[in-house]
């Protein structure tokens, strides 16, 4: 568990971000995801969680490797750049990710996630509009939905994409030419309401990733332990929501429990932590619409 917590979340930045803020909240965000712990089967600072090949420094060299790629893929989408450009620039984030862990997938899901984000974070921002969580939606699916509902419709060759089209599952393109619906229907609600109830930072962080879970198409769930691994999965989810979730006494205590099931099940929630980085990024952008001394 983490030391030093603070209360409700990081401050966010005002509601009209410069593309090396949005950027910047982006590798932070990624932070608060791999930070928090416990945390089902996912690596941590402290755990590999359901992983062999990568840890906590592995991480680390990714991110660092990435830093650069957020602010650009932000200023791509002020400059209202088509999807290729896009593509093209994560496709290279992919090989500099790559490049820094020795060819292991630490954050492929996160630069296609957050990237999309930021580029639509950064077109919103220059058209002078104030970044709020729908215009946000809107503004991706009206600028490269239609790209990536034909993205979604090609077979992957990818683990994730594989899984889900082997089991009639949501992609991760899927989900994003929908524009993140579990993102913005699901993640966003949860970390608003639970900080807005007062709950710690890593409280509310823990909070949403269960909501996620219990409803994602989690495409690396389904990768690594079939259909079944994937409803064992979010059924463990429900279940842990239904008892008070992870602000009940005994919350932290049944995470870690259920983290146990993952693992000697080698499952990863990896698409539901890319969902939870966002919901982070939109909190430290200032998307969200709850700030620290704002809580009721
Ligand atoms: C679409 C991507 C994510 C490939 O997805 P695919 O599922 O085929 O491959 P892979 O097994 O590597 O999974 C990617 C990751 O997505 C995440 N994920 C899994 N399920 C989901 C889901 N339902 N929703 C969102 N993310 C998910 C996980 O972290 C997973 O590991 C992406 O790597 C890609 O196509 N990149 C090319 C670059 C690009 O087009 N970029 C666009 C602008 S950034
Ligand atoms: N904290 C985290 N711990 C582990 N995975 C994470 C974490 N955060 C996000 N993820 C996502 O999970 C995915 C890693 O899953 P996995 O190890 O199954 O990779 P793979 O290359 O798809 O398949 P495999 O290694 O099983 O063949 C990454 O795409 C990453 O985005």
């Amino acid at each position: 568990m983490n030391a030093v917590q603070p209360l409700r979340g990081p401050a966010s930045t005002p509601a009209t971000a410069a593309p090396q803020s949005l950027g910047r909240a982006a590798t932070l965000a990624l932070y608060d995801e791999l930070a928090l712990s416990p945390k089902p089967g996912l690596v941590t600072l402290s755990d590999r969680g359901s992983h062999e090949d990568m840890d906590a420094q592995t991480f680390m060299r990714s991110l660092l490797a990435l830093r650069g790629y957020f602010p650009r893929i932000a200023e791509l989408g002020a400059a209202a750049a088509p999807f290729d450009a896009l593509e093209r620039c994560g496709l290279e984030a992919e090989a500099r990710m790559a490049r820094a862990t020795g060819g292991i997938n630490t954050h492929r899901g996160a630069i296609f996630t957050l990237g999309l984000l930021c580029a639509a974070a950064g077109a919103l921002g220059n058209s002078g509009h104030a970044l709020d969580a729908s215009g946000l939606r809107a503004e991706l699916v009206e600028r490269w939905g239609g790209a990536l509902h034909l993205r979604a419709q090609k077979v992957s060759v990818l683990p994730g994409g594989r899984a889900a089209w082997r089991h009639g599952l949501r992609s991760a393109s899927a989900e994003a030419a929908l524009g993140f619906p579990v993102l913005f229907e699901v993640a966003l609600p949860s970390l608003a309401s639970a900080l807005r109830r007062g709950l710690a930072w890593h409280v509310a962080r823990l909070d949403t990733l269960f909501h996620v879970i219990a409803v994602l198409d989690d495409a690396n769930l389904a990768h690594r332990g079939g259909l079944e691994g994937l409803r064992f999965a979010q059924a463990e989810a429900r279940r842990f929501l239904a008892d008070g979730g992870a602000a009940a006494p005994d919350g932290l205590a049944r995470a870690e429990a259920i983290g146990r099931a993952f693992v000697s099940r080698r499952l990863s929630p990896g698409g539901a932590a890319d969902m939870l980085a966002a919901a982070c990024w939109m909190q430290r952008i200032g998307a969200l619409g709850v700030h620290i001394g704002q809580a009721t």
